[in-house]
């Protein structure tokens, strides 16, 4: 099974006008992501969380600490980690199935193969019928599924993902978390998400990371199962429902109101 560590890792990015030192956004973070684990972390806006996940892509450099795959230092992007952000970046020229194929014909396979491969890849993310429609007929839970099978085509180890239903209302969102569970279960690939929601993070994660902010660092790790539990045939309303998730729900409000100071409005949104 691969593993994406991050040891010792901090980042400050560079020095702006006269040469003053960047502020450090994150602090010695140390993270192991294997690929049955589904890393999920929240924290307040400006904690780092997509700088931790564009080190993890790949996109950027650690100033200091060290980011592999399997032993193996990272050196940049790489098709063993697909990226999927919340504004899903489609291509509107194309139709789904050219969208979904795109990376396929990056790899250099065939016309027909390529297509053929798309469609299966449609019809596991619940789009049998969308091939031939055009990005803008397409509603937002249909762009971010056509998103994340484009991020599938290349058969990732590791699927990172920026907010990825953060663009989504309330019912689509929850419909959206049991089909990323569908996923990530049938792709086998780790998963590493960011969201400002305590819900979807006790929802999805298998464990949540907490980060403080100005720097970023990891406050706590805290395992959770109700992902598990909804793959095992529980209903998410069941298991939202809990004393179990009601109790983790305080508890991770309290943790990053004290982490942060922060007055915490509704469950979405610890950033506002
Ligand atoms: N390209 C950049 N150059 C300089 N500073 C940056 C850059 N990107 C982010 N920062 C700074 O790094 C810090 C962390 O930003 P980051 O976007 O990683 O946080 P975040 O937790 O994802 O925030 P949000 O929840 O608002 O998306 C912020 O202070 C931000 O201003």
């Amino acid at each position: 099974m691969s593993v994406l560590a991050l040891e010792n890792v901090s980042l400050r990015y560079a020095p702006g006008e006269g040469g003053a030192q960047a502020p450090l956004v994150l602090d010695r973070i140390s993270l192991e992501i294997a690929g049955d684990d589904f890393v999920v972390v929240i924290g307040r806006s400006g904690s780092g969380k997509t700088s931790l996940l564009n080190l993890a892509a790949g996109f950027l450099t650690p100033s200091s600490g060290r980011i592999s795959l399997d032993g193996r230092s990272l050196s940049g992007p790489g098709s063993d980690r697909a990226v999927v952000f919340q504004d899903d970046a489609l291509y509107p020229w194309l139709s789904a199935i050219e969208n979904v194929a795109f990376p396929l014909r990056l790899r250099g396979v065939g016309k027909d193969q390529r297509l053929k491969e798309a469609q299966s890849l449609l019809e596991r993310v619940g789009l049998p019928d969308a091939a031939e429609r055009k990005v803008w007929e397409l509603s937002g839970g249909m762009r971010q599924r056509v998103g994340i099978a484009r991020a599938l085509a290349s058969q990732p180890r590791f699927l990172l993902m920026d907010e990825p239903l953060g663009a989504l209302d309330a019912l689509t969102r929850v419909r959206m978390q049991g089909f990323l569970l569908d996923m990530w279960r049938a792709s086998r690939a780790g998963a590493l998400l960011i969201t400002h929601s305590i819900d979807e993070a006790l929802m999805l994660a298998t464990r949540i990371v907490v980060l403080t902010a100005n720097p970023g660092r990891i406050a706590k790790i805290i395992p959770v199962n109700f992902g598990r539990g909804y793959l095992s045939g529980i209903p998410q309303s069941d298991l939202r429902a809990s004393a179990e998730f009601k109790q983790l729900h305080d508890d991770l409000t309290g943790l990053i109101h004290s982490e942060t100071g922060l007055i915490h409005s509704e469950d979405e949104g610890v950033a506002a």
